[in-house]
């Protein structure tokens, strides 16, 4: 595997407000790979934020050490002498990383195409060169015909779009995006969603995807991690974590994302789970891949003597690849419930057991 485009090893932040401490990230290291797109999910004052703003230094960590393309930008460590990039040389690596925000951050008084040409302000190329490039990236979010608006005549994806022109104005290898889609309703929100991901695509931008929802990293993020409290519960490949979760609050997170709780609730109350008999389980199973329902059913019955009543079936498509979900009531030979436990997770079906216990 190449080096990381960006890798963040033991970072600490504390925050001493008026004499009170706040661990806002402890002790968290995440390897960003060039190409991709990592979700950081977590609920509001989990330290999502707190922590891409070391990618750039904006935040300064505590301790641990941040390296952008191999190159350390800031290091720290327990009784060593510290190092920092600064100065001129700072502002140089800042400017190859683009941020976006939720609120959009556009200048009010200032055209869309003035918005983005504000970014080139420090560029040493001619006016007209500056000007040619802006309306290129203006053509690129498709807001060619706005380019004489100012931001309050815009709709709030547009103005997310005039951000995310002006934050490629430097041609930047990685693009922080911190909950960039939150203030906007879901069709707006899909649609900024895609522009990342084409532009990661096309350009091969990095994108540190900072958000509370994972609908947004199912839809477009290749790795996410999972933060609480400052810390990183656990992180991965998208797949894995959303077919796999090991975190309660991963579970939650994904149970959200996919409308699981809403159906789990739904199904919790009807009569087949509120009766449910002594030695039949309420499951939920959950595969990816070329595991199908059909074998995966028959096989219960044909090797373990176990039917799988199934109360509801859903199937999506993460990373190109099909993940399926079923909730099932599991009933029969009660002596060989954990024979097919065992056979499920073989097959690597993750099998959470909703209600009922095994005899
Ligand atoms: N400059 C600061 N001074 C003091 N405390 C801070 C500062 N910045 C952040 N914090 C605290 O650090 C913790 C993490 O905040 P952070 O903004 O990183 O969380 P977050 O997960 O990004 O949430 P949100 O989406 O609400 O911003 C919170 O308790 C917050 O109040």
């Amino acid at each position: 595997m190449t080096a990381p485009i960006i890798s963040l090893k033991n970072i600490d932040v504390t925050f001493t407000p008026k004499g009170k401490t706040i661990h806002a990230v402890q002790d968290v290291s995440i390897d960003v790979q060039k190409g991709d797109i990592y979700g950081i999910v977590g609920y509001s004052g989990a330290g999502k934020s707190t922590l891409v703003r070391t990618v750039n230094l904006l935040q300064e960590p505590t301790s641990g050490s941040v390296l952008v393309n191999g190159e350390t930008l800031f290091d720290k460590q327990e009784n060593q002498p510290s190092h920092k990039v600064k100065g001129q040389e700072l502002k140089e690596k800042r400017r190859k990383i683009g941020m976006i925000f939720q609120h959009f951050n556009l200048l009010n008084e200032r055209t869309v195409e003035e918005n983005v040409l504000f970014a080139l302000e420090n560029s040493k190329e001619k006016e007209g060169v500056k000007k040619e490039k802006v309306h290129e990236l203006l053509e690129l979010v498709d807001l060619s015909d706005r380019a004489n608006q100012y931001p309050s005549q815009l709709s709030g994806g547009q103005k997310q779009r005039v951000a995310i022109a002006r934050a490629l104005a430097n041609d930047p290898e990685i693009l922080i995006s911190d909950e960039a889609t939150s203030a906007l309703d879901p069709k707006t929100t899909r649609q900024i969603l895609f522009l990342l991901k084409k532009l990661n695509k096309e350009y091969n931008l990095t994108v540190l995807l900072i958000t509370h929802e994972m609908e947004a990293v199912k839809a477009i993020a290749n790795k996410v991690a999972v933060m609480q409290n400052g810390r990183v519960l656990e992180k991965g490949s998208t797949l894995d974590i959303f077919t796999k979760p090991s975190a309660e609050l991963t579970k939650e997170f994904i149970a959200t994302a996919t409308n699981q709780d809403q159906a789990i609730e739904a199904i919790s109350q009807s009569d087949a789970v509120s009766d449910l008999a002594a030695g039949q389980l309420f499951a939920q199973l959950t595969y990816s891949g070329n595991a199908t329902n059909e074998p995966l059913i028959t096989s219960l019955y044909q090797h373990f003597g176990i039917v799988a009543n199934i109360l509801y079936g859903n199937v999506e498509v993460l990373q190109e690849t099909e993940v399926g979900s079923l909730l099932v009531i599991l009933s029969g030979d009660t002596k060989n419930m954990d024979a097919a436990l065992d056979f499920l997770a073989a097959q690597s079906v993750s099998v959470n057991i909703l209600k009922g216990e095994q005899a």
